[in-house]
């Protein structure tokens, strides 16, 4: 209980806090005032229902018209207030939103967060992190808003409608037992706490694995989604493999998952309503049973005893906030958990236990990269091949070979900064580095986005970069520039994707580019042309280029062999 108080307010404290935190601790005051406002309302209508009818009964109809009056002004009040408060609190619920969004994007993108805790890279890979940001910061907000503003308001009428219980329930319980008379004054107030204390301890027993279920189901609601995506994404390889039947599988295996807990969800919902409903349905009646007693001993009028009984049914009522809330808390609780276990992993991640972690980074005074007793290792603590130490200076070029599985990618991402597991020294320039994978992803954003990625295709000249595109053999799809979203982008070949890559050096110039296997879509001819014109533009920059093949046209480059050489012809080519 503790744990999850104290992982509320630190969630709640990163939405409320930084600059501009007023603004939404005031809205939130507002609403919290127009709610007690609602409350207030709901109090004159009872009163006003007791000045109305006793109008009525005395034959009185000037008082009678003048409360129809007093009705319509409580009902425009109740209505305006309420509006208000529900555009307020929707206002509020962006408003935090936003800060709590911005926040937990902070965590992900900071430090390669997304790139870092992925399973397999991290014991705290994070799933889902899609929901946890786009969906949990929303719930999360949500659930804030009601479960506070209910708790604080309820609290607040609960105390009016204690002193009306007390002042009702003034008469004792008399009986005997084992012999002794005992009286228990006031004894319909005591019960009153007794009954939901015992009812709302049933109710947390029953429903404890209710928060586990409801966790899951989310999980698996976004397994299913995911799936939903990646079948979008791959859609020309399913296609064309015809794999409807497999992707039919792997999603009907991810609902069935959904189905299964579902179930779980249901029956743990039935074992909770067994308790839950009977209760919501008595418990404005039983009060007049426990009043009984009194009525029968005569301390109490039948007139009494009905006030009694509703003064006593409001006050439980409102005591029962945590049991008829249980469904709802529990899903806060899961909403919670999962957001407070993003920023936990973000904050401290744990490195893989059975790998090192030991791999010393130094950045040089002048441009160069180098590298010394590198032993890399994947997450599982196996060594990859042994890399011989290198000094790469400015400006050079370098092939980056050695047979599949050697560790080429893995050493591109270690000279990044990205690679944390294993041993040895790696200095290497805060410059930026530009990497072209083998499958370069072309975004939503449309075409120039794509060609100026990580840039800001604002920042380049529309007719230079028509120049670029149609250099690197994008003529033919330059109409794609005027398309947005996919449009512009749709079916372009893996091999167009590479030359749309290979134009990001030239509009960005950058001083170190890594090219993981970037050409390989490309016949030899394309390939030299394209390696050409970036060597002649750029003779500055340095290309280490991960290949099968040795990339003749960057000629004269030095190659770095990791492990098993490439085959001999390769070799005799270069
Ligand atoms: N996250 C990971 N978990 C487990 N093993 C990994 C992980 N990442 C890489 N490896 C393993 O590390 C080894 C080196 O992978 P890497 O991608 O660097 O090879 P490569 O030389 O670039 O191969 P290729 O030429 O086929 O692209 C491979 O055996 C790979 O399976």
């Amino acid at each position: 209980m503790r744990r999850i108080l104290k992982q509320i307010t630190g969630l709640t404290w990163r939405a409320i806090s930084g600059p501009g935190a007023w603004k939404g601790i005031l809205l939130y005051l507002v609403v919290l005032s127009l709610q007690f406002v609602g409350v207030w309302i709901s109090v004159r209508f009872i009163a006003w229902s007791k000045d109305f009818y006793d109008a009525i009964e005395n034959m009185q109809a000037d008082v009678a018209l003048a409360q129809i009056g007093v009705f319509a002004g409580l009902t425009a009040v109740s209505a305006g207030t309420y509006l208000v408060m529900r555009w307020l609190r929707q206002q509020l619920l962006m408003h935090w939103r936003h800060r709590l969004t911005d926040r937990a994007l902070d965590a992900w993108m900071e430090n390669g967060a997304y790139w870092h805790l992925r399973p397999g890279l991290s014991p705290d890979a994070i799933d889902n992190p899609d929901q946890r940001v786009a969906d949990d910061c929303r719930k999360f907000i949500d659930h804030l808003l009601e479960e506070t503003l209910d708790l604080i308001s309820s609290s607040v009428a609960l105390v009016s409608y204690c002193v009306i219980l007390w002042s009702l329930s003034s008469f004792a319980l008399e009986f005997t037992f084992m012999g002794r008379d005992i009286s228990i004054p006031h004894y319909m107030f005591w019960l009153a706490f007794i009954y939901v204390g015992i009812s709302s301890v049933a109710t947390h027993l029953l429903g404890k694995p209710l928060k586990s279920i409801v966790f899951a189901q989310e999980r698996r609601e976004a397994d299913f989604r995911h799936a939903l995506i990646q079948l979008r994404e791959t859609a020309t390889e399913v296609a064309q493999s015809r794999g409807e039947a497999a992707e039919r599988r792997r999603l009907d295996g991810r609902f069935s998952g959904i189905q299964e807990n579902w179930h779980q969800l249901l029956r743990r919902q039935f074992i909770m309503g067994l308790f839950t409903r009977p209760y919501y349905q008595t418990i404005m009646r039983v009060p007049t049973f426990f009043a009984l007693p009194a009525y029968f001993a005569g301390a109490v009028t039948l007139g009494g005893m009905m006030q009694l009984g509703s003064a006593f049914g409001r006050v439980t009522q409102t005591l029962s906030w945590f049991i008829f809330s249980y469904r709802k808390l529990a899903e806060f609780v899961a909403v919670t958990e999962r957001l407070d276990g993003l920023f936990k992993a973000v904050e401290s991640p744990a490195p893989m236990p059975n790998a090192p972690c030991d791999i010393k980074r130094l950045i040089p005074n002048t441009g160069y990269i180098a590298w010394r007793d590198l032993q890399l290792c994947t997450p599982d603590g196996r060594d990859l091949c042994p890399v011989p130490d290198t000094r790469i200076e400015k400006g050079e070029r370098i092939w980056l070979s050695g047979a599949s599985g050697q560790g080429k990618t893995t050493l591109l991402s270690a000279i990044s900064g990205l690679w944390p597991y294993g041993t040895g020294h790696i200095e290497a320039p805060s410059e930026e580095f530009l990497f072209l994978p083998q499958t370069p992803q072309v975004f939503a954003e449309g075409m120039a986005a794509a060609a100026c990625y990580p840039g800001d295709p604002a920042d380049i000249d529309p007719s230079e970069l028509r120049a670029i595109l149609t250099r690197v053999g994008l003529g033919h799809r330059l109409s794609g520039l005027e398309k947005t979203g996919t449009e512009g982008t749709e079916g372009l070949s893996i091999g167009e994707r590479q030359r749309l890559a290979l134009a990001r050096i030239l509009i960005l110039r950058p001083k170190w580019v890594l090219l993981d296997e970037a050409t390989s879509a490309l016949d030899a001819e394309a390939e030299a042309a394209l390696l050409g014109i970036i060597r002649a533009e750029l003779p500055d920059t340095t290309l280490i280029c991960v290949a099968h093949h040795a990339p003749t046209a960057l000629y004269p480059y030095r190659t770095i062999n990791i492990g098993t050489p490439e085959p001999l012809t390769e070799r005799l080519t270069a």
